[in-house]
Order: structure tokens, then sequence, then C-alpha cells
């Protein structure tokens, strides 16, 4: 038997970190959106007791460092499952971008198994699975869109944003979220982000609020160590995307664009700037 699963990729609309915490990780306030660009997932029962991965990306991981076999060992481990699953990722989403491709490789991969095997798991435990994978996941097990606090891993669902146009531009340089957080010093940033009115301008769909109190604590570090980030917002400002951040610890930066007759005019403009460009809409619900 075969089971399909789609790995959307996410969107940080806001990123604040509160503080650094004992055990290393930050305590952050995120609200996270999906958006309609999408890693593909098969997964086949196989009736040895193996995990093989395979993907059409030459440049990911296809051993035990996959977050897909990461997800599928745990899985088998947790709930003793004897048979094998051959997972092949279809990727779409740009790697170490900031969109949490992985991270929804690994939650979908959790859903696929959950329903190839019959394992009647909820989705409050596969979300915990999916914290011990990493910090995204559990928001990825769901999507939608809502406020991430902990680590990441404490999630309360709010509604869907103003639906809208993402122009997605990622710079050809491979951003390490672990190096940015280790660059951070929490207690000396600037200006936080209100997550108070990020959430207000979503629940009464004010795009213009939204696209003002977007921001992310994140970019002091990134938009240091690579300037060609700086730039690429500036780009999309000025040709017209109502609302500019980048997302996660980067590089991917986002534009938020109302009208429809504007996003060509996005686009084009930044696939003279790089390669990776992408107009989607948001995956409202
Ligand atoms: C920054 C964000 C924002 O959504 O996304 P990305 O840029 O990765 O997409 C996330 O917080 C990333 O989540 P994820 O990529 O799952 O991180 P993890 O694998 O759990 O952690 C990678 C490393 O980042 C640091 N880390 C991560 C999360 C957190 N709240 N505090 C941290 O300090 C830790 O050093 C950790 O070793
Ligand atoms: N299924 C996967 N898809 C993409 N990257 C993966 C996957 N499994 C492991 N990785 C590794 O995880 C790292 C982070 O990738 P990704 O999740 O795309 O980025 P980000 O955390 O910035 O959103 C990369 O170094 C990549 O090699």
């Amino acid at each position: 038997m075969k089971v399909f699963e789609k790995a959307p990729a996410k969107i940080n609309l806001s990123l604040d970190v509160l503080y650094k915490r004992e055990d290393g990780f930050h305590e952050v306030e995120m609200v996270m959106t999906m958006v309609d660009l999408a890693d593909r997932i098969e997964m086949q029962e196989l009736p040895r007791d193996t995990i093989i991965i395979s993907s059409q990306a030459g440049y990911i991981p296809l051993d035990e460092k996959n977050l897909a076999f990461q997800a599928a060992r745990l899985i088998k481990e947790r709930y003793e499952v004897k048979q094998g699953v051959y997972i092949h990722l279809d990727k779409k989403i740009p790697v170490a971008a900031g969109l949490a491709g992985g991270s929804s490789d690994a939650a979908a991969t959790l859903r696929g198994l959950n329903r190839l095997w019959k394992l009647g798991i909820g989705t409050s435990e596969l979300q915990r699975l999916g914290a011990e994978l990493g910090s995204d996941v559990p928001f990825c097990v769901t999507g939608g869109t809502a406020v991430a606090r902990g680590r990441g891993e404490v999630l309360e669902p709010i509604e869907s944003p103003p639906q809208c146009w993402v122009v997605l531009a990622k710079p050809p340089i491979n951003v390490s979220t672990a190096e940015v957080y280790g660059k951070l010093r929490a207690a000396e940033i600037k200006r936080h982000p209100s997550t108070k009115q990020v959430i207000e301008a979503i629940r009464y769909k004010r795009f213009d609020d939204l696209c003002g109190e977007l921001g992310n604590v994140l970019e002091e570090v990134t938009l240091d160590l690579y300037p060609e980030v700086r730039q690429l917002k500036e780009v999309m400002t000025r040709l017209g995307a109502e609302g500019v951040l980048m997302s996660g610890s980067g590089p991917t930066v986002f534009g938020l664009v109302s009208k429809e007759s504007k996003v060509a005019r996005v686009y084009n403009g930044l696939r003279g700037f790089c390669k990776d460009v992408y107009a989607v809409r948001l995956l409202t619900q």
C-alpha cells in the first residue's frame, strides 16, 4: 500500500525571542502560517524492516540525517512497527531557507505513516513526537496559522490571515539556524515585534496593519552576516510588496502583495536578482 502527503512551507509573520533558556534553546513567540509551496511525499510499505529514502533533489541527505528518515525511525521504534517503508521526497521547497522544508517533510512523514500503518495516533501525540525531531515540526503537523511559544512547540491555533499573494525569494546562500540563534544577544534586541498587534491584524483581517506589524528579531543577525539579504528586502519593497520580512533564520525574504495586478511586477523584478523566486498564495483555511 502507498500513501501521499503534501508538506507545505511555512513563513514567520512575526518572530520574537524573549530570552535564552538554560537548555540552550531560545524562548520564542512567533506567528506562523503555511504557503502554497509544498514538497510531495510518497510512502510505500516494505516487507523488510528497513527505511529507504529517495529524492529527485541531489542536495539533501538521504541517510539518517534526513528528517523524514528520523520521523520514520521514531514512529517505528515508539510503536514497535516491524514493516519497513520506502519514502520518496519530491522536493519543491528550497533547502536551509527558513521555510521549514525538512520539518514539514518530517511532519508529513509522521502523518502519512500513522495512516499507512493504521496506528491511530492522535494529533497531540503526533506533535509530541514531532517535538523530538525539531522545534518547527509540531506546527508543521497541523499547519494552518498559529502562535508558537516555548521553543516553538507550544501552539495556539488562530484564524487565517487575510488572503494575499506571497512572493518568496531565496538568495543563493545557506544559513544555519543554530549559527543565527548562537549569534543573537537576546538581552540586546533593539526592536521586538508586537505579537499582540500581529494577532489583532489577523483577527480583523486588516491587511495593511498586518504588513505594518511584520517583524523578526533574527533579521538583526542574518542581515549583518549576509548584506545581500538586506538588499533583497530593499529591492522587494521598491518593487511594491506591501509587507516585506525575512522568514525564520533566513535567508528567504517574503513579500505580501494584496493585488494580483502587482504580483507579476514584484516577481519579474526579483528574477533579475536571484534564481529562487516563487509567487504563491497563503494556505488559508
Ligand atoms: C528559526 C525557525 C523559526 O521558525 O525556523 P527556520 O529558520 O529553521 O526555518 C525555528 O525557530 C527553528 O526551528 P528548527 O529548524 O526546527 O530548529 P531545531 O532543529 O529545533 O534547532 C536548531 C538549532 O537552533 C537553535 N534554536 C532553535 C529553536 C529555538 N527556539 N531556540 C534555539 O536556540 C538551537 O541552537 C538548535 O540547536
Ligand atoms: N527532508 C529534508 N528536506 C530538506 N532538508 C533536510 C531534510 N532532512 C534533513 N535536511 C537538512 O536540514 C537542514 C535544514 O533544512 P530545512 O528544513 O530545509 O531548512 P530550515 O530549517 O532553514 O527551514 C539542511 O541542512 C538539510 O540538509
